[in-house]
């Protein structure tokens, strides 16, 4: 069994509309049990972190609604004043029908003047597998909301790629049923879910098979780190090269450094004679060399490199195709994403990608889907990782494996702070992790450091800060795989 098998809806994984549907066509007989916990999950929750007011649910035609019933009922079996607005009212015989019938409290127009009345809006009117835009009504009353609840989503989130059909309602609290949605993580539809909570509502294990999960929140639990052995020495832990340009030297200073203080065992960088110089001045813990690159590829143990930070057009022209004709390891950053403009072909064989947007639209054009969607079609096109930045980091592998990263901080837009992650990236490659995993982990990992070096200098960091917190942050990692580096 492989390890993407084996922890198939983990507690990390995500689910789709689509998982979601095939999940209650195999529970079909249970689905009324479902509902009941779910209401009542979120009615303990409105409970939790609000004191007793008046509330409206406001219900849509499918199971999204049936939830909002079984909650007004839970709401005013505790003695609240509650109401319920139905948008539509569910079909016939359906289960939210049922659902609908058992609430014998009052039932108000779904209207804005009901919305405002109200002290917490329970939005039940669409889940997340809404594939058109909100109808204006439902529009119009969200916008007259005084706080609201959502439950599954925010009416009009697409649940996978986090996108919004129109004005969303903004929650402060969003209850996630079974597990989140990637929309769940994704901008701008995070914006809108306020605090996500995931609700257990006694769905069985047996509801998972045949499902395979192809989305994770990125958490330590995706990637086991290697450890560190008794018998280690500088090649065992790995070695990571790169090229280093004459001319803008800062990022790949960050970048080798950041490598050596993830772990990595050497950091080799090879330059012109113009460059080395500068290196060896102010890269004392490197072997700094002058060798082609095509003499250093016939080195088997410089495989993994990192290409692209501090490099001109040129220079990338001088080093890359030789080190994917070698069939090397490479990460590709900054400048060798800006000599593959427009032509992603010429990155083919590159194991791992790491634009921002701007750079992503530069090597495959504009994006018009999602930022999800456009990250695994240009993965599984050019057959490398794709690490696509930004608060929401997407981490897409060829096979469809996604990871969605929100472990970061803000503190991390800083110049500089790629070039550190791309040290990350190849000193994990170097260890002998898989190229995804490998991502996946220098995402977090980065997210980390970031956040502990905010906290320590007062919120405001500099790409120098992060590097020398790279070790702890890798720490926090293992030490939450609860793994120990003094075994
Ligand atoms: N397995 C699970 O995870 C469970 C999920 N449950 C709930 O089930 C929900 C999903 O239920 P559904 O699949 O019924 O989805 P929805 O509740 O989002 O309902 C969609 C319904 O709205 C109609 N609709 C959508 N847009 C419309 C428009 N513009 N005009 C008119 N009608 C429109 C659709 O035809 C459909 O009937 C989840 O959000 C969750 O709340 C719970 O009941 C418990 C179990
Ligand atoms: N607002 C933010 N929240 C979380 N992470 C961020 C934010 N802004 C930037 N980052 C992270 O910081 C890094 C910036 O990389 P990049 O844009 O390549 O910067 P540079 O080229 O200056 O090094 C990426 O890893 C990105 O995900
Ligand atoms: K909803």
């Amino acid at each position: 069994m492989s390890h993407s098998e084996r922890m198939s809806f983990e507690t990390n994984a995500l689910l789709t509309p689509h998982e979601t549907l095939q999940m209650d066509a195999h529970m079909s007989s249970s689905l009324e049990f479902l509902m009941e916990n779910a209401g009542a999950m979120v009615a303990r929750l409105i409970r939790q972190h609000f004191k007793s007011c008046r509330v409206l649910v406001a219900c849509g035609p499918g199971n999204n609604g049936g939830d909002g019933y079984v909650v007004a009922r839970y709401l005013q079996g505790w003695g609240w004043p509650v109401s319920v607005a139905p948008w539509k009212k569910p079909q016939h015989g359906s289960l939210a029908a049922r659902a609908a019938q058992e609430w014998t409290g009052p039932i108000v127009a779904f209207e804005a003047a009901e919305a405002m009345r109200a002290e917490l809006v329970v939005d039940a009117v669409f889940g997340a597998g809404l594939s058109r835009p909100l109808p204006e009504d439902v529009v119009h009353f969200f916008q007259h909301v005084p706080r609201c609840v959502a439950i599954d989503v925010p009416s009009g989130v697409d649940g996978v790629t986090g996108a919004c059909w129109g004005e969303v309602p903004q929650a402060l609290l969003t209850v996630a049923l079974v597990r989140k949605r990637p929309g769940h993580l994704l901008e701008p539809a995070t914006g809108r879910c306020g605090q996500v909570v995931c609700v257990d509502i006694g769905m069985p294990e047996e509801a998972f098979s045949g499902l395979k999960a192809r989305y994770w929140e990125n958490t330590p639990s995706l990637w086991p780190l290697p450890l560190q052995y008794e018998q280690d020495h500088k090649y065992t832990r790995g070695v990571v090269s790169l090229y280093g340009g004459a001319h803008m030297p800062g990022a790949a200073r960050f970048a080798s450094d950041s490598a050596r203080h993830t772990g990595a065992g050497l950091v080799c960088v090879s330059s012109s004679e113009e460059g080395a110089a500068l290196y060896r001045t102010v890269l004392p813990g490197c072997v700094v060399d002058q060798k082609t690159p095509y003499d250093s590829v016939k080195d088997q143990r410089r495989r993994v490199w990192v290409c692209g930070p501090g490099l001109t057009f040129k220079e990338v022209e001088s080093v890359l195709p030789t080190l994917l004709e070698a069939q090397c390891h490479v990460i590709a950053d900054a400048g060798a994403l800006a000599w593959a403009d427009g032509l992603p072909e010429k990155l083919r064989g590159v194991k791992v990608m790491t634009p921002h947007l701007g750079e992503f639209v530069r090597v495959f054009g504009p994006v018009r889907t999602s930022r999800l969607e456009a990250a695994q079609q240009a993965s599984k096109e050019t057959g490398s990782v794709i690490v696509l930045k930004g608060a929401d980091t997407v981490i897409a592998a060829p096979d469809g494996r996604t990871a969605i990263n929100r472990h970061a901080t803000p503190a991390l837009a800083t110049a500089g702070s790629g070039d550190v992650l791309s040290g990350i990236i190849a000193a994990l490659c170097a260890s002998g992790m898989p190229a995804w995993e490998a991502s996946c982990a220098a995402v977090w990992i980065h997210g980390e450091a970031g956040r502990q070096a905010a906290q320590a200098k007062g919120g405001w960091i500099v790409a120098e800060d992060l590097i020398t917190f790279l070790g702890k942050a890798r720490h926090a990692a293992e030490k939450s795989q609860k793994l120990s580096i003094n075994r």
